[in-house]
């Protein structure tokens, strides 16, 4: 609680307090620069078969290794996202008690969050953030409304902005699970129905400078629960992958959205494709701040792989689950980490009675 109240005045503070210090082992520096594949989305987004075919072949290699890759020419306007970068920051620069009046409820994915000095105790990260769901909704626009009511009529442009956003970032999302079901070998179509009625989660991540960079994370090592992530990092860098035993940065490109593999999609794949461990750190000197798209699932709906993919690789790595189970998971019994996706696997073979 103390921690929340302070939040406004961390960023200033000279020594980061007890609770944001994480163990020296999370806080290993990247020794170099990771080369994350760049895929040209324009050809495919054209409908060109060949473009279509090269951007499956670097697409599979990126996620058969690392889960995460770049793409450019990705039919989200620019405009759009830096008018959804820069509302953000109205919203972070607000007052903390206006803020703290969209405080995420209890067991709520949604609203406000400082620090999750509410969720947690120890290992803050040194993050505000701010998460919505999106869904697509021909009879209201849902952002634009949660915009309007949750936060105040005066944030009804941002939330037009945010509906603009998210929709991209969806329709980019459910074309990505068409090159992903080609690399697989399954029907292009195969991931729409799944995906298409899904609630996504929308997530803006605002990074204060810290006087102790060094001593806390951003965001902590983690693999997201989640199926695709859709990611705008600012120019200002942080987001770490650890690949090949070492911690690795991603270099910001302005025109490029780095996307990776989630641990939902690595079930879908029967584990071909890998969720990978990332995390962000912070700047002693700059702000830094982030959008990140979840793509998620229809909640109800059985995640497994498809009948073909499990009999070319003769076993099935994953028991079949629900998105809504391991999101209960990462939101009441577990903290999301680098092992979300085994500890949830032991969780359902439990009959979810364990943790
Ligand atoms: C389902 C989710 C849980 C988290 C938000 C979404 C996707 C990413 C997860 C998260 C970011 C992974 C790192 C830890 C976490 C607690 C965080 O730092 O925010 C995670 C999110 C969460 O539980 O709120
Ligand atoms: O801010 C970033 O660069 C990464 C954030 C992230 O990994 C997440 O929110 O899941
Ligand atoms: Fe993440």
């Amino acid at each position: 609680m103390e921690s929340r109240l302070l939040w406004s005045e961390l960023e200033v503070l000279p020594h980061v307090p007890t609770n944001f210090i994480w163990p020296k082992e999370y806080l290993v520096d990247a020794e170099e620069e990771l080369q994350v594949p760049v895929v040209d989305l324009h050809g495919f987004l054209r409908g060109d078969d060949e473009a279509t075919q090269h951007a499956v072949k670097l697409i599979s290699e990126a996620c058969l290794n690392y889960g995460f890759f770049q793409v450019i020419n990705h039919g989200v306007d620019p405009h759009l996202i830096r008018e959804a970068y820069e509302q953000m920051d109205t919203f972070f620069k607000l007052p903390f008690q206006r803020k703290l009046s969209v405080h995420k409820a209890p067991g709520s994915m949604w609203g406000y969050s400082g620090a999750h000095a509410d969720r947690f105790s120890s290992k803050l990260p040194w993050k505000e953030t701010l998460s919505f769901p999106y869904h697509d909704n021909t009879l209201e626009p849902v952002v634009t409304n949660y915009f309007k009511s949750t936060i105040g009529e005066d944030f009804e442009q941002a939330g037009m902005t945010f509906q603009k956003y998210c929709r991209g970032m969806k329709e980019l999302g459910v074309k990505l699970t068409e090159l992903l079901a080609i690399s697989l070998g399954v029907d292009r179509l195969h991931y729409r129905e799944l995906f298409e009625d899904g609630c996504s989660i929308m997530r803006c991540n605002y990074y204060p400078s810290c006087q102790q960079p060094n001593l806390t994370l951003g965001t902590g090592p983690h693999c997201d629960p989640t199926s695709i992530t859709i990611l705008y990092q600012d120019q200002v860098g942080g987001l770490d992958v650890f690949a090949d035993n070492k911690w690795q940065t991603v270099p910001p490109r302005l025109d490029a959205l780095v996307v990776n593999i989630g641990d939902t999609f690595m079930a879908l794949s029967n584990g071909r494709y890998k969720s990978c461990v990332h995390r962000a750190v912070v700047n002693k000197y700059k702000e830094r701040r982030s959008l990140a798209f979840f793509l998620c699932p229809k909640e109800d709906k059985v995640v497994g792989p498809s009948e073909d993919i499990v009999r070319m690789d003769g076993t099935k790595q994953y028991p079949d689950f629900t998105w809504s189970d391991l999101l209960q998971f990462t939101q009441k019994y577990y903290r999301a980490d680098q092992a979300t996706l085994p500890h949830f696997t032991k969780w359902l073979l439990s009959s979810k009675t364990d943790y």
